[in-house]
């Protein structure tokens, strides 16, 4: 699991363990982690010996990580320049060793023929997007030829919150220190970061509950759902399916194909004739049942809404019914409008895109987008449900706070026509097969994200296509 922590809370952490170490003692475990990885970065491109490497060096700490790292460069024969963003405030220190090292101060020419940038501009002490001549510098560092390493975090990316306001550093790699910070894990910010590596050095007294929290694949291998021996289709779990509608089948078919592919026992499908039928052409064994929930067989798990439409009688009957079953659902697009009066509770995932949390929450659509985070959290606590807020970086909270998870296998090419009715109907049946709200949602984003990625190395893909990788997806991860 990756934990990314608030500023403020590395920040008590750091100076917790600044007072029991000697002066300046973190700072040098911080520019020996980022030393070996521009190292590394340079080994594979011809040798640190010789190699020319540019810092970005900004007033704080940050430069002063810089600084320290490009002196040990330059000890092992790097040509590092030192481009600093105040010549009247820099790390002194840092400075003075890079120069002891063999390095030197350059204007921004020295860009051009780098073959590596570290930016030392801002850290954990940003705040806004960059301004002046720090901004000026990202934009040269854009245009050079040379892979960029963020030192921390790309400079002018938010740290708490992953939004990215104005010019920022855009990065190749990101070394960052003692723990993960959520705007590395969030987009649009951490598009910016490239291969984040976690340093240690050393951080102990960070807060029990993360502010959000990556799955790896680990961790997803040790939460799906796995048939034992002695099991059989009813105790893997039935998922019951109440999407699609005589106008939008599709939702449904789609819906019922995520949940084939959740591992469960069976799937139910309860919703008009026709779907039904269309349904059992493609998958005769799916149980299609009654139009309505509450007539169909015993389930452990809903999913509803994919394809349902809205100010319709009977598609809020059918989403009023899931939620009164009290089980386990996920509610989806069209059932999202029939929320009014219901009990929701945790067990209730809801699966909004930015547009349809925004009409939730009453706000504009681009400030959900703009800060997500946020919004997530604001609408868990405000609905009393878990929420699955979609997007570039699909996040997930739950009503009573704690570690939000930020999923990391997004890929832009899920941005397809029904690929969130997919979602819908995999989170469901992961809820039937018994995982809990959170984890169904996060694994269920994640196994579908990877199906994406796995799908669109054949090409442009179509929601389903997803369906035909998940499989693969799953023996991937066991
Ligand atoms: N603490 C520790 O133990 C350890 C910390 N470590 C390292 O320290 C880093 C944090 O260092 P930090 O606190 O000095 O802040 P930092 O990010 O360098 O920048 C602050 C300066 O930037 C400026 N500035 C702000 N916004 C700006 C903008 N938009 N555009 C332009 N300028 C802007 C602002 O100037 P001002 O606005 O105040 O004039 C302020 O002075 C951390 O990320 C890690 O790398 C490691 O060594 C491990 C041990
Ligand atoms: N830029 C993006 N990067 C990664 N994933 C995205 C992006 N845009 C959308 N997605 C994902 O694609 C899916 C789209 O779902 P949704 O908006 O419900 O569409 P539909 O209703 O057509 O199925 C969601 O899982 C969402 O997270
Ligand atoms: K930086």
């Amino acid at each position: 699991m990756r934990r990314a922590y608030h500023v403020d809370e590395i920040r008590r952490a750091e100076a917790d363990l600044m007072a029991r170490l000697p002066d300046g003692a973190l700072m040098q475990r911080a520019a020996a982690g980022l030393a070996a990885v521009a190292a590394r970065i340079l080994r594979d491109s011809g040798g640190v010996y010789g190699a020319r490497v540019a810092l970005l060096v900004g007033v704080g700490d940050n430069g002063g990580d810089a600084l320290y790292a490009g002196a040990g460069l330059a000890r092992r024969g790097a040509r590092v320049r030192a481009v600093l963003l105040d010549e009247t405030r820099v790390h002194a220190g840092g400075l003075a060793a890079l120069v002891e090292a063999g390095g030197r101060t350059a204007d921004e020419t020295a860009l051009d023929d780098a073959e590596l940038i570290i930016d030392g501009m801002l850290g954990i002490g940003g705040h806004g997007g960059l301004r002046g001549r720090a901004a000026q510098l990202a934009r040269a560092a854009a245009d050079a030829a040379a892979a960029v390493l963020a030192v921390d975090l790309p400079s002018g990316i938010d740290a708490d919150s992953g939004q990215v306001a104005g010019t920022c550093v855009r990065a190749d790699a990101t070394v960052t220190f003692g723990a993960y910070k959520p705007g590395l894990l969030i987009d649009p910010a951490a598009e910016h970061a490239g291969v984040v590596e976690l340093v240690d050095i050393g951080l102990s007294a960070l807060p029990e509950h993360a502010a959000v929290e990556a799955l790896q694949a680990a961790d997803v291998a040790g939460l799906l759902p796995r048939p034992s021996h002695a099991t059989d289709k009813y105790l893997r779990g039935v998922v019951g399916v109440a999407c699609g509608s005589v106008d939008y089948p599709g939702a449904g078919m789609l819906a019922v194909g995520g949940a084939l592919r959740g591992g469960v026992g069976a799937v139910r499908y309860s919703g008009p004739r026709q779907v039904g039928e269309e349904i059992l052409r493609r998958w005769p064994e799916v149980l299609v049942e009654a139009e309505l929930p509450s007539a169909a067989g015993r389930v452990q798990a809903w999913v509803c809404g994919s394809g349902l439409p809205a100010d319709d009688e009977y598609a809020a009957q059918r989403t009023k019914q899931v939620v009164d079953s009290a089980l386990p659902a996920v509610l989806d697009a069209g059932a999202l409008t029939y929320l009014d009066d219901l009990d929701l509770g945790e067990h209730i995932v809801l699966t909004p895109h930015a547009g349809e949390a925004a009409r939730l929450l009453g706000v504009e659509r681009a400030q959900v987008e703009a800060n997500r985070l946020d919004f997530v959290r604001g609408l868990a606590a405000e609905l009393g449900a878990t929420v699955l807020l979609k997007g570039s970086t699909t996040l997930i909270a739950e009503p009573g706070g704690g570690a939000v998870r930020a999923n990391p296998t997004g890929t832009a090419a899920l941005a397809t026509a029904g690929s969130g009715d997919v979602l819908a109907g995999l989170i469901g049946a992961l809820l039937a097969a018994g995982l809990r709200p959170l984890d169904a949602a996060s694994v269920g984003a994640y196994m579908h994200g990877l199906a994406g990625r796995l799908a669109r190395r054949e090409g442009p893909i179509a929601a389903g296509d997803l369906l035909a990788s998940l499989p693969r997806a799953w023996h991937n991860l066991q």
